[in-house]
């Protein structure tokens, strides 16, 4: 694994061809550190108030609910690279360090990945696919609300850690007060594991629910980033250790490593998809079917 330089001048030095590894850079594509929800900015109350919806509505009925019917994948066949590219139109309200089309994270995030760790092709692929639930945006998936698609995740169904970015917001969700659902454990045990929890309904869980169901050959660390790379609650914060079981722990490293990548390769550096297709084509071959069931 290559080392990690030390570097401000960022745009220029990361995701250059060459044989270098990948550099960290200290700001993201405004100029301002990243993942910082504090900032005072236009894109940041924007950000701020899709926390506050999300927050209220994600309820444990919801989640339930969304599981249930959008785990019939009964919408769309389509292969893994057509969904990529359907990713295109689509911007994140819930990032304060992109508003990049999606199609250019996936890559950035590939292949930043491909430069650290160039034999490991399945967590290339991992970093191609992770964010493809967006997919819930588009009209033929419900165009679902950005609250109910991105942003990061969390357990339902249990007390809502305070590491959560504005926790505050949890207030006014219904789930908030219930007894059921508002004590440590909830309607969970201890080492439980967390398949066995209800996170909030997004591209995190139904990219999961889709790569499974298809069958996918990507190896467990693979699905376990797939599902909880945007629980920052347990990959950033240790949050809700009590649950997580053996493999959890196991997968829970490759996760830490996964996330230096997906939000660190954050940019407005270009990938040149022509180029770098025929790679993803060939890995997208080995771990999936031709077309998938959505
Ligand atoms: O705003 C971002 C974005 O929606 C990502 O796709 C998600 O993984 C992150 O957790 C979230 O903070
Ligand atoms: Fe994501
Ligand atoms: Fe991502």
């Amino acid at each position: 694994m290559a080392v990690l330089a030390d570097s401000n001048d960022n745009e220029l030095k990361q995701l250059q061809d060459g044989g270098e590894g990948f550099t960290v850079p200290e700001t993201n594509s405004f100029g301002q550190t990243f993942r910082d929800y504090d900032v005072e900015s236009e894109r940041q109350k924007g950000v701020e108030e899709f926390y506050r919806t999300q927050h209220i509505n994600q309820t444990c009925d919801f989640v339930k609910r969304m599981r249930e019917e959008y785990g019939k994948l009964n919408r769309v066949e389509m292969s893994i690279w057509e969904c990529c590219e359907l990713l295109n139109e689509f911007v994140d309200e819930s990032d304060p360090d992109l508003d990049e089309p999606q199609i250019e994270h996936l890559l950035q995030t590939a292949e930043a990945i491909r430069k650290d760790y160039p034999n490991e092709d399945w967590l290339h692929l991992t970093g191609l696919i992770h964010d493809l639930g967006k997919v819930l945006l588009h009209p033929d998936f419900g165009e679902l609300p950005q609250w109910a698609v991105v942003g990061d995740t969390f357990p339902v169904g249990c007390a809502f850690d305070e590491s959560i970015v504005h926790h505050k917001y949890f207030k006014e969700n219904p789930d908030y007060n219930n007894p059921a659902f508002n004590a440590k454990y909830g309607a969970y045990s201890e080492g439980c594991g967390l398949d066995n929890v209800f996170m909030s309904w997004g591209h995190d869980d139904y990219m999961y629910l889709v790569a499974k169901e298809n069958k996918t050959t990507l190896p467990s660390a693979g699905l376990f980033i797939i599902r909880y790379h945007s629980f920052y609650a347990l990959h950033r914060a240790d949050a809700y250790k009590h649950l997580m079981n053996e493999e959890d722990i196991e997968n829970l490293k490759w996760l830490k490593i996964f996330n230096k990548y997906d939000l660190y390769s954050k940019s407005k550096v270009r990938v040149d998809v022509e180029k770098v297709k025929p790679y993803y084509l060939s890995l997208i071959e080995k771990y999936f079917p031709e077309k998938l069931r959505w």
